[in-house]
C-alpha cells in the first residue's frame, strides 16, 4: 500500500506534540486555560472551579430500576483470558519445536502494549517517533495526492454523484428517541443544498414577514447577569455553577425572553443555549401565583440523555428558590413519574413520545397550564421522525403561550416554522449558521474506494498512537458501535458503548464512565451526537462521514466547547466528498488539517482486526445466548406476575398509545379505503374490549421475545459449530433453571386462575418450546377450573407496551 493512500496532517509539530504526549495531564489543563479564546465572553476559571459538571445523573437514577442486562465486559474478559492462554500454549508448543519464535512474540508486544504493562509503554513511546517521521513528509504526500481542504475544489467534484437517501431515524420502544436504523444511508439534508444557493426574494419576503423586525430587539448590551435585572434567587444559582458573565445567547435571549416573545435561537454548539432559555424561565416562574399549583413549563429534547442533563442544569440554577422539576422521558419509570407530575410540578423536561403517554394515561396531567414552550435542538424536533408527536404536544398546550426554539443548527425556514404556531418570533440567529466552534480543528482522513474495509485499521492505529483518552468515537450504527466496543475490549483498550440498543441504565452507565474518565473512549451512535455537554472531551472521531452537515456539526461539537480547544478527525469516504466540502467551506483554512495515517501502521493493525475477527464473532454469539437466557427467564417471571395479579391488572383502564411513524405507515399501507375494516370488538362491553386489547398488547411482546429466544436456544444447540458443546450446556442450563422454576411455581398452584391468552411459544419442540407447551397445558387445565381471581393482590408489574 503507498503511504498516500491515507492523507495526512499539516499538523504543527506543537499540536501533535501536545496530542501525544502522555507527560503529565496537569501540563496539559495549565496549557489549556492558556489557550482560551480571549475574544469569548465565558468566565472559564470560575466555570472550571466548579468541579466536573455542571449537569449530573441524580433525577434520573431515582427513577431508574435496576435490571440484570449482563456484562458483555466479562464476555470479553474470558475471551482475552483464552487467548492469552492459547498464545501461551503456543509460545511453548513453538519454542519446544525450535521453530517460528519471532512471529509471537511481535504478538505478544501487541497485546501487552495495549494493556498498559511497562513493555507496553515503551511500546507505545516507540509508536510516538514513527508518527514524528510521518509528519514529517507529510506536506509532500499532501501536494501529489491533493486531497482534502483547499484541494477538494469544484473542478474535482463531480455534481449529484452523492444521491442518497435521507437519513432514516427509527423510533425506539418509548418513540421519543433519536434512535437510527443499523443500516442507514444519507445524503444532503435539503437545508444543505439550499445552502449553496442564494435565498430567494420571496423567501426573503416571507422571513420579513414571518419574523419579528431586527429593530425590536434590544440594543443593550449586557456584560454580566447582574445588569439584567434578574432576582438575587436566580443570581445566586447562576453564581452557585460559576457563570458569571453571560455568553453572546444568552444577553442576546435573556432580556428578550423575560419579555414573553416568542424565539427561534441559533448559536454555535457550546455556546451556552441551555442556560439562556432557563434562566428566564426561572426568573419568570419565581412570580407565578402561588395559590394554584400548575405545570407551567415545558421543554422537550429529542434523547433521553439530553433532556436528563437539561433536567440536572435547571435543577442546579434554581438551588435557591422553591421552583419543582419534573423528568419525563423513556427509559425511566412511569410510576414515579405519574407521582411527581401529580404534584403539578413548576416544569417538565421531557421526550415527546413519553410526554404524549402521560398527557393521554396520566390522571391528574394536564397541558392546559403551559405559557412557556421551549424546544431544545429545535431544527431536529421538527424533523419528519418527531412531527406528528409535536403536533399532538402543541394540539395540547394554549395558544397564549410563549414558545422558544434553540439550535447550533437553527432553520428560520418558514415553512419548517410555520407548525409552531409562533407568534411573529424573534430570530437570534449569534453566529453564522452552521458552522464549527472556532476553537475546533477539524481534521480528515482519506479512506479510498477500495480501502474501505481498513476503516477499523484506521481508527485501531488513530486511537493506539495518537489520541488515546478523552475521545468521542461516532458510528452511523448501533451493531457498528457495539462490534467496534468488543474489538476494542479485545485489544485492550477501555470503551464503553452508547447507542439506542442498550437498557437506560446501561446508557447512563457508559455516560458517567466517560465522564468521570473510567473509560478512555465512547463509542457512540448519534444518540450522543446533539446536546450533551461532557467535559474535557479532547476528541471526537468520526468513523463515517454523518449523512447531514448539520449532523456532523452537532457531533464536531461535543469538543471545543465553553471556549475550550478541540479536535475532530473524520474518515472520509469518496461518497463522502460533499459534505468534506462543506466543512472546509465553512471554517477558516487554519482550521482545517489532513491527516495521514501511515500504510504500514494499518497494514499492521489490518493484521490485528483480521486476527481478532473470529473472537468478535465468538463474543457477539455468546452475549446472543446469554441475551436469550435471560429474555426467556424475563418471561416467565412477567407470566407468573400477570397470573398472580391478572384481576388487578385487567380492572385498570387501558393505556393508550400515539401511533408511531411506522404504525402509521403500516396502517396507511394496510388500509383499503374501498373497504371500511371491520371493528373485531364492535358489539363488545367496554370491560371487555379493554381486557382483549391489554391481551392483544402482552401477546405481541410475548411472542416477539419468546420466539428470538426459541430461535436462539434452537440454534445454539445445532452440533457440529465452533463452540456448539459449550454454548448449547449454557442454554441448556439457563433452560433447566427456568424449567425448575416453573415447576416450583406450578407446585405453589400458580397456574390455578390462569383465564386468559399467554402464548409463550409452539408446542411439541425442545427446549425452550417444551416449557412453552407446558405452560400451554396448564393453561388448558387451569381454564377448566374457571375464574377465581385473587382480589386485592398488591400488584409488582403492569402490561405496557
Ligand atoms: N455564562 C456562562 N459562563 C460560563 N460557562 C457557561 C456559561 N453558560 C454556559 N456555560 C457552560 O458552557 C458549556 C456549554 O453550554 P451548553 O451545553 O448550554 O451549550 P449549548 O449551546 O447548548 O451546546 P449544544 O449546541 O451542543 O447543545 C456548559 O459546560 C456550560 O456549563
Amino acid at each position: 500500500m503507498a503511504v498516500d493512500d491515507f492523507v495526512m496532517t499539516i499538523d504543527d509539530e506543537e499540536v501533535v506534540e501536545t496530542q501525544d504526549e502522555d507527560t503529565a495531564p496537569q501540563t496539559k489543563r495549565k496549557r489549556g486555560d492558556e489557550e482560551l479564546n480571549p475574544a469569548f465572553t465565558f468566565n472559564v476559571g470560575s466555570v472550571m472551579t466548579h468541579g466536573n459538571s455542571v449537569w449530573d445523573f441524580t433525577a434520573a437514577k431515582d427513577m431508574m430500576k435496576k435490571s440484570d442486562q449482563g456484562d458483555i465486559d466479562e464476555i470479553i474478559a474470558r475471551k482475552r483470558k483464552a487467548r492469552a492462554q492459547a498464545m501461551v500454549k503456543k509460545v511453548m508448543d513453538v519454542e519446544s519445536d525450535g521453530e517460528g519464535v519471532k512471529d509471537m512474540d511481535e504478538e505478544d508486544e501487541f497485546y501487552s502494549a495495549n494493556s498498559g504493562s511497562d513493555e507496553g509503554e515503551e511500546q507505545e513511546n516507540e509508536d510516538e517517533d514513527d508518527d514524528e517521521e510521518v509528519i514529517a513528509s507529510d506536506d509532500e504526500d499532501l501536494a501529489v495526492d491533493g486531497f482534502g481542504g483547499g484541494a477538494a475544489s469544484d473542478d474535482e467534484e463531480p455534481d449529484g454523484e452523492d444521491a442518497e437517501e435521507k437519513e432514516a431515524m427509527s423510533d425506539s420502544g418509548d418513540g421519543d428517541e433519536d434512535e437510527e436504523d443499523d443500516e442507514v444511508d444519507g445524503a444532503m439534508s435539503d437545508d444543505q443544498s439550499e445552502e449553496s444557493e442564494e435565498e430567494t426574494e420571496l423567501e426573503k419576503e416571507r422571513k420579513r414577514a414571518y419574523f419579528a423586525p431586527e429593530d425590536d430587539q434590544p440594543t443593550e448590551t449586557h456584560e454580566s447577569f447582574a445588569s439584567m435585572n434578574l432576582s438575587r434567587p436566580i443570581l445566586k444559582g447562576l453564581a452557585h455553577v460559576g457563570f458569571i458573565q453571560p455568553t453572546a445567547i444568552q444577553a442576546k435571549t435573556i432580556p428578550l425572553a423575560l419579555l414573553g416573545k416568542d424565539i427561534c435561537g441559533g448559536a454555535v454548539t457550546g455556546s451556552g443555549k441551555t442556560a439562556a432559555f432557563i434562566v428566564p424561565i426561572l426568573e419568570r416562574l419565581l412570580y407565578r401565583p402561588r395559590s394554584t399549583a400548575a405545570t407551567r413549563v415545558l421543554i422537550l429534547c429529542p434523547t433521553r440523555e439530553l433532556a436528563i442533563q437539561v433536567h440536572s442544569v435547571a435543577v442546579k440554577l434554581a438551588s435557591f428558590t422553591d421552583m419543582t422539576f419534573c423528568l419525563c422521558v423513556g427509559g425511566l419509570s412511569l410510576k414515579v413519574q405519574e407521582q411527581e407530575l401529580k404534584q403539578r410540578p413548576d416544569a417538565v423536561i421531557a421526550t415527546p413520545g413519553r410526554l404524549i403517554d402521560h398527557i393521554r394515561n396520566s390522571s391528574g396531567f394536564s397541558t392546559d397550564h403551559i405559557e412557556i414552550l421551549v424546544m431544545d435542538e429545535a431544527d431536529r424536533m421538527l424533523e419528519d421522525g418527531f412531527a406528528d408527536e409535536l403536533g399532538e404536544i402543541i394540539k395540547n398546550t394554549p395558544k397564549s403561550r410563549q414558545t422558544m426554539l434553540f439550535s447550533a443548527t437553527m432553520t428560520d425556514n418558514v415553512d419548517s416554522l410555520i407548525r409552531m404556531s409562533l407568534n411573529r418570533p424573534v430570530r437570534l440567529m449569534i453566529d453564522k449558521v452552521s458552522q464549527a466552534s472556532s476553537k475546533l480543528v477539524q481534521e480528515f482522513v482519506r479512506i479510498r474506494q477500495h480501502r474501505e474495509p481498513d476503516r477499523p485499521a484506521v481508527l485501531l492505529a488513530l486511537v493506539t498512537k495518537t489520541f488515546k483518552k478523552r475521545t468521542i468515537i461516532f458510528f452511523r450504527s448501533k451493531a457498528a458501535a457495539h462490534q467496534m466496543k468488543i474489538l476494542f475490549g479485545l485489544c485492550g483498550l477501555n470503551a464503553a458503548e452508547l447507542h439506542g440498543n442498550l437498557t437506560q441504565e446501561q446508557r447512563l452507565d457508559a455516560l458517567e464512565k466517560f465522564r468521570d474518565g473510567n473509560v478512555d473512549f465512547l463509542l457512540a451512535t448519534d444518540l450522543a451526537s446533539r446536546g450533551l455537554d461532557i467535559k474535557g472531551i479532547e476528541t471526537v472521531i468520526n468513523f463515517n462521514m454523518p449523512q447531514q452537515f448539520a449532523q456532523y456539526l452537532h457531533r464536531v461539537g461535543r469538543t471545543a466547547r465553553a471556549g475550550r480547544n478541540g479536535r475532530s478527525v473524520t474518515l472520509v469516504g469518496e461518497a463522502d466528498r460533499k459534505l468534506l466540502k462543506l466543512a472546509v467551506k465553512s471554517s477558516p483554512s487554519s482550521q482545517i488539517k489532513h491527516r495521514l495515517v501511515p500504510a504500514d501502521l494499518i497494514g499492521k493493525f489490518r493484521a490485528k482486526v483480521d486476527d481478532l475477527t473470529e473472537d468478535v464473532k465468538a463474543v457477539l454469539q455468546e452475549e446472543k445466548e446469554e441475551r436469550a437466557l435471560r429474555q426467556a427467564e424475563m418471561e416467565v417471571k412477567k407470566s407468573e406476575n400477570m397470573m398472580e395479579h391478572q384481576d388487578e391488572i385487567f380492572s385498570r383502564p387501558a393505556r393508550t398509545w400515539f401511533q408511531s411513524e411506522k404504525d402509521k405507515k403500516k396502517a396507511a399501507k394496510a388500509a383499503d379505503p374501498s373497504k371500511p375494516a371491520r371493528d373485531k370488538m364492535s358489539g363488545l362491553s367496554r370491560a371487555k374490549r379493554r381486557r382483549l386489547e391489554s391481551l392483544k398488547d402482552i401477546d405481541a411482546e410475548t411472542q416477539a421475545t419468546q420466539s428470538k429466544a426459541i430461535r436462539s436456544a434452537k440454534k445454539s444447540s445445532l452440533p457440529a459449530k465452533l463452540n456448539a458443546t459449550k454454548n448449547s450446556d449454557l442454554v441448556n442450563a439457563g433452560l433447566k433453571h427456568i424449567r425448575e422454576k416453573m415447576e416450583k411455581a406450578k407446585k405453589r398452584n400458580k397456574f390455578k386462575n390462569v383465564g386468559f391468552k399467554m402464548d409463550l411459544a409452539d408446542s411439541g419442540k425442545s427446549g425452550a418450546v417444551g416449557l412453552a407447551s407446558k405452560v400451554n397445558k396448564q393453561k388448558k387445565v387451569s381454564g377448566k377450573q374457571g375464574k377465581q381471581g385473587k382480589k386485592g393482590n398488591k400488584v409488582k408489574g403492569r402490561a405496557r407496551r
